[in-house]
């Protein structure tokens, strides 16, 4: 078992920030573990800036087994999450169950449902059953659909009201932590002040008990990232810089030079 577990996650809250960031392959999550991260999620964010997509909805249970196997390979220390996708868990709580059981037998310590008093059953059963789930709610990408975008949530009482009850919810069906994405800073806080458990925010401000950003958006590997997502580095020009280098010395015959060939006499 890993150094960090759920209950860790858990007794942190009031004490010490929760960090958390995604990764989806084994050199990112090598480096991830390394510099200390609490929790290091294989997410289903992938499925955009991993496989091109412009949302999450396409995102399968086969893609999210061969990343989770990649990433967990990696990690020593930090507690490995993994999301259920779109379609993974909604038809029914069997299903649910046995996706889950994949995304574990794939390397994850635990799985993150979106939604909350929607899935309180499966929550409940997979949590009797020994697999930690954390919780998301507030923008949950995976009703990109219905919501006609990304945008921020808790803009109303009907939204501030269902924020509250799926954080309830999942608190109740033993949940470890939440996920609150996108949601006034002030409704973030409120919610963090009403549930026991961890609320870790992206996009909710300052006042939650942990911070989690996507790994292309902290490095500045993709064009747009969302509002809230700060880019700590460049690294699009960086690689761009690096393999343009490469190219430019293979045209001019400069690349492979003596130290990179070998010639038998
Ligand atoms: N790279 C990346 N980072 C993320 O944090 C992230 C993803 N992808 N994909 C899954 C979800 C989707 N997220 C997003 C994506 C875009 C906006 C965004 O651009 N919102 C704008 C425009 C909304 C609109 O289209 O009207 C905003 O100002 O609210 C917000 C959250 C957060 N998640
Ligand atoms: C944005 C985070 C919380 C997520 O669910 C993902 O990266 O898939
Ligand atoms: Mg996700």
């Amino acid at each position: 078992m890993r150094e960090v577990t759920p209950k860790k996650i858990m007794e942190m809250k009031g004490r010490e920030k929760i960090t958390m960031i995604t990764a989806y392959d084994y050199p990112s999550a090598l480096l991830a573990d390394k510099a200390g991260f609490d929790i290091v999620f294989v997410g289903d964010s992938l499925g955009m800036v991993v496989y091109g997509d412009e949302n999450t909805l396409n995102v399968t249970m086969e893609q999210m087994v061969f990343h989770t196997r990649a990433v967990a390979k990696a990690v020593k220390r930090a507690l490995v999450l993994a999301d259920m996708p779109f379609g993974s868990y909604e038809v029914s709580v069997e299903e649910g169950v046995k996706n889950a059981i994949k995304l574990i037998q794939a390397g994850a310590d635990a799985v993150k449902i979106e939604g909350g008093a929607d899935h309180e059953k499966l929550v409940r059963k997979l949590v009797r059953m020994g697999i930690p789930v954390m919780g998301h709610t507030g923008l949950t990408p995976q009703r990109y659909l219905r919501l006609g975008g990304y945008r921020i949530m808790g803009g109303t009482d009907e939204e501030v009201e269902e924020i509250i009850r799926d954080a309830k919810a999942l608190e109740r069906a033993g949940a470890f932590a939440v996920v609150l994405e996108f949601v006034y800073a002030d409704v973030a806080k409120m919610v963090t002040e009403e549930v026991s458990i961890p609320t870790i925010g992206i996009g909710a401000g300052p006042w939650v008990d942990g911070q989690v950003l996507v790994w292309h958006d902290v490095l500045g590997l993709i064009d747009f990232s969302p509002p809230f997502a700060k880019r700590y580095a460049n690294l699009k020009e960086e690689v761009l810089k690096a393999i343009s280098e490469f190219r430019r010395e293979v045209k001019e015959g400069k690349f492979p030079g003596k130290e990179h060939y070998w010639t038998r006499g």
